[in-house]
């Protein structure tokens, strides 16, 4: 990069301060004096030099202040012509650290890949693929007999074009014969950056060539408010299965015309391939670059991507939250996929919601922005009712294809007549009968005769959520954790799903040392797949949870084999809902959704209305109708009843009303105050303290401050937890007194004080 020396002179005044966060020293900030001769160069994101230590260092300027101090020492000079950030992203890491009430160094950090700064080199790789000319028997005359070799052009022919750096991984082929390979002209390798492919683009032709009426109003609404100025944010709510992905599609294409670039926010890359699948092959073949972005790329791969973002060589890029700080010269489009998950606010400091964030960002860049969801977040409801968003609906599933029959089974009705022995006993043992209802089995014995597929819900993984002595009635406990252990069968473990804490099943009860005596309450993911299995022992079962999905491309890899039908029933936790679209799966069945239902969080009821909705949805999206049961202990909960009708809408106005009567968001805005450390009694003590001076410093706010409580999960990873529940209307305001109030109060009080605006989960 060309460089551009000047140094002022030293005697000349000053009127302003830099604020410089250093490429080296990522943990503070320091502030320089701007001399004048500068004040005109330097703006926000400026790359300078400046004095540390005995020598200089490098840095990126992040806030720019009236000066006060004159002692400060003078920055020397500008170092790049380009601004390695945008100004847009350092005020946006601004509002974040105002909004809530993080230090902006820690938004900064969210923000800025620490690579960005320094000057790594991207890291090149060779995509292999066979040349399109050679005819197999020049092949077989240069490879001759080498077995490997064979095997490395039968691999490549399957799944070209493929990463150099991942084939001998992948394949157990090594490096040698790719390379071997390589120089008989027997594949060819292009030099690429990587962009986290890891299966081949075939272009896809097979898109929808003709919009429902629906979907064309919804396209046309879209591009009139893309036109402009100030474009006002959009709610795209359509019923699962209604194309909202077909209406970004069009939407994206026309913001390229405009020769501006798309974000597309997902809740988890790992969960939504088929998305991104789609997108890649949709836009490649219309000669778009498109980049993916999440935590998981290395540090090289995101300083390369950086910079091809910020020169605009990216066109479309495909990113969970972090991808919200992207460098875009001239942003157009930001889509949020199903913006009601949950996963997009950030659980450590800075803990922002990336949905919001990327509200804040369309509007700083003047670009339009769609939150698209089958069951909104009632927040994004709520503003659309009020006119601050645009709703945009599609009612209808396309072709006309119905929305599934939903049917509940009432399990308290079932006889148990389990005998003592099967009640107790060490037999992990279950009877299949406990898990799976008659009206349940029945349905899947139907769909499988008939060769359709079917997914099963459960919201834990692992076999049983807890160990309970069946003589003294204890619950074996994570010891630095106020949750049961669960249990998981096929690594015979016990395991605590909050800190991740591990140990084997004791012999007998640490309590009353019965030996034998323990129960496994509670079902997770692996009972299931085991209940199905004794039911159905022909039936090929894929099990998805984040056990199993631990490997790189596992969930790819899963999803892939299941939409080839290698398998006739997928059981899985909440990974198995989201925006799946196998046109096969006719049965959707939910094993439970209770423990779900009855969490101590004021959202468990929209959480688990949600997740009913997305499950459902993933039935009868092919030509077969599609049917769902939901088995449950508490059949009139409300939740569950709206969700057999479908009625979101129905659901929405009990719940806002409900809400309004307790004011909870949406019609206040929550802070969560935690308050963490040990022993107990200090928490519980500061924790008093603390409140009484948040009272007081607020007390001229509406706000409404609670009571200290003890959280809801009394000990986490060995730590107490109490919490201090703030309703208001106005953030900014409480979050500038508590940040003044709490600054340097935690080494003080000699505790964790954590503070959460527009909490998502009040249990953790
Ligand atoms: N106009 C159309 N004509 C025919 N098929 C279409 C049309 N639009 C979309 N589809 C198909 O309908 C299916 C469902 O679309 P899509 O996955 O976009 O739904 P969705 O609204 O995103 O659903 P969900 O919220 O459940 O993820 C896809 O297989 C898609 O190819
Ligand atoms: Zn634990």
């Amino acid at each position: 990069m060309e460089q551009e020396f000047f140094f002022p002179p030293p005697s000349l005044p000053s009127l302003h301060i830099a604020r410089v966060l250093l490429d080296n020293k990522r943990d503070f900030l320091l502030d320089y004096a701007i001399p004048e001769a500068l004040e005109k160069e330097i703006v926000l994101g400026t790359h300078v030099r400046v004095p540390f230590k005995n020598g200089f260092g490098k840095g990126i300027v992040v806030d720019i202040l009236e000066k006060q101090n004159s002692a400060l020492k003078p920055l020397l000079c500008r170092e790049n012509k380009e601004l390695l950030v945008p100004q847009n992203i350092l005020k946006l890491c601004k509002w974040i650290a105002d909004y809530y009430c993080s230090p902006l160094i820690s938004a900064l950090q969210a923000a800025l890949p620490d690579s960005i700064r320094a000057t790594i080199k991207p890291k090149e790789d060779l995509l292999l693929s066979l040349p399109a000319h050679l005819d197999p028997l020049s092949i077989q005359s240069k490879i001759k007999r080498a077995k490997k070799e064979k095997e490395a052009l039968d691999f490549l022919q399957k799944w070209q074009p493929a990463w150099l750096s991942e084939l001998p991984k992948k394949t157990g082929i090594s490096r040698n014969i790719w390379k071997n390979l390589l120089r008989k002209g027997l594949i060819v390798g292009l030099s690429q950056k990587k962009d986290g492919n890891y299966f081949p683009i075939v272009p896809d032709l097979s898109f929808p060539k003709c919009l429902t009426k629906e979907q064309s109003h919804a396209v046309r609404l879209i591009e009139e408010e893309m036109h402009k100025g100030l474009p006002q944010p959009i709610l795209l709510f359509g019923v699962t299965g209604s194309g909202k992905t077909e209406v970004y599609m069009r939407t994206i294409e026309k913001c390229l015309t405009q020769k501006k670039q798309v974000l597309l926010l997902v809740p988890e890359i790992s969960l939504t391939p088929q998305l991104l699948e789609r997108i890649k092959a949709r836009f490649t073949a219309q000669g778009a670059s498109i980049g993916c972005w999440h935590s998981r790329i290395s540090r090289s791969e995101k300083a390369t991507l950086w910079y091809d973002i910020l020169r605009g060589k990216i066109n479309i890029l495909v990113g969970t939250r972090s991808a919200l700080f992207a460098p875009f010269p001239s942003l157009g489009l930001i889509i949020v996929d199903e913006e009601h998950e949950s996963s997009f606010k950030q659980e450590e400091s800075p803990r922002y919601h990336g949905r919001d964030v990327a509200v804040m960002r369309a509007r700083l860049e003047g670009a339009l922005i769609i939150l698209g969801s089958a069951t909104p977040s009632l927040e994004s409801y709520y503003n659309a009712m009020s006119g601050k968003y645009k709703l945009i609906e599609l009612k209808r599933r396309v072709e006309e294809r119905k929305l599934p029959s939903v049917s509940i089974v009432d399990l308290r009705k079932r006889k148990r007549n389990l005998s003592q022995q099967e009640k107790k006993g060490t037999d992990f043992y279950l009877k299949p009968e406990e898990l799976i209802s008659d009206e349940l089995k029945e349905a899947i014995e139907k769909r499988l005769e008939r060769k359709e597929q079917i997914i099963l819900y459960i919201n834990h993984r692992g076999y049983s959520s807890s160990l309970q002595c069946s003589d003294c009635g204890y619950v074996l406990p994570c010891p630095n954790c106020s949750i049961s252990l669960s249990f998981h069968k096929n690594l015979g473990i016990l395991n605590c799903h909050l800190c991740n804490y591990s140990a084997s099943v004791p012999s007998f009860c640490p309590m009353c040392r019965a030996v034998g005596a323990f129960k496994f309450l509670g079902s997770g993911t692996e009972k299931v797949e085991e209940a199905i299995q004794q039911l159905f022992c022909s039936a090929r079962v894929l099990r998805m949870d984040s056990d199993t999905m631990k490997k790189k491309g596992a969930v790819e890899r899963a999803l892939r084999a299941f939409g080839e039908r290698q398998f006739d029933i997928l059981v899985g936790t909440q990974m198995v809902s989201k925006g799946l679209d196998f046109p096969h799966v006719s049965l959707v069945g939910i094993v439970s959704i209770d423990g779900l239902l009855h969490l101590p969080d004021f959202r468990a009821s929209e959480k688990s209305f949600q997740q009913l909705l997305q499950v459902s949805g993933r039935s009868g999206r092919g030509s077969v109708e599609g049917e769902v049961f939901v088995q449950t202990r508490t059949p009139y909960h409300p939740a569950i009843q709206f969700a057999r009708h479908h009625d979101y809408l129905g659901f929405v106005d009990q719940e806002l009303e409900f809400r309004k009567t307790l004011f909870y968001p949406p019609f206040c805005r929550a802070i969560l105050i935690r308050f963490i450390g040990s022993p107990e009694e200090k928490v519980k003590f500061m924790t008093e303290a603390f409140t009484k001076e948040i009272k007081e410093a607020l007390k001229d706010s509406n706000a409404i401050i609670g009571e200290p409580t003890q959280a809801p999960i009394a000990k986490i990873k060995g730590k107490y937890h109490y919490q201090l529940f703030i309703r208001c209307q106005k953030v900014m305001e409480i979050s500038q007194k508590l940040k003044k109030l709490i600054f340097g109060k935690e080494s003080e009080m000699g505790i964790n004080i954590r503070i959460d605006v527009d909490p998502q989960d009040l249990l953790k």
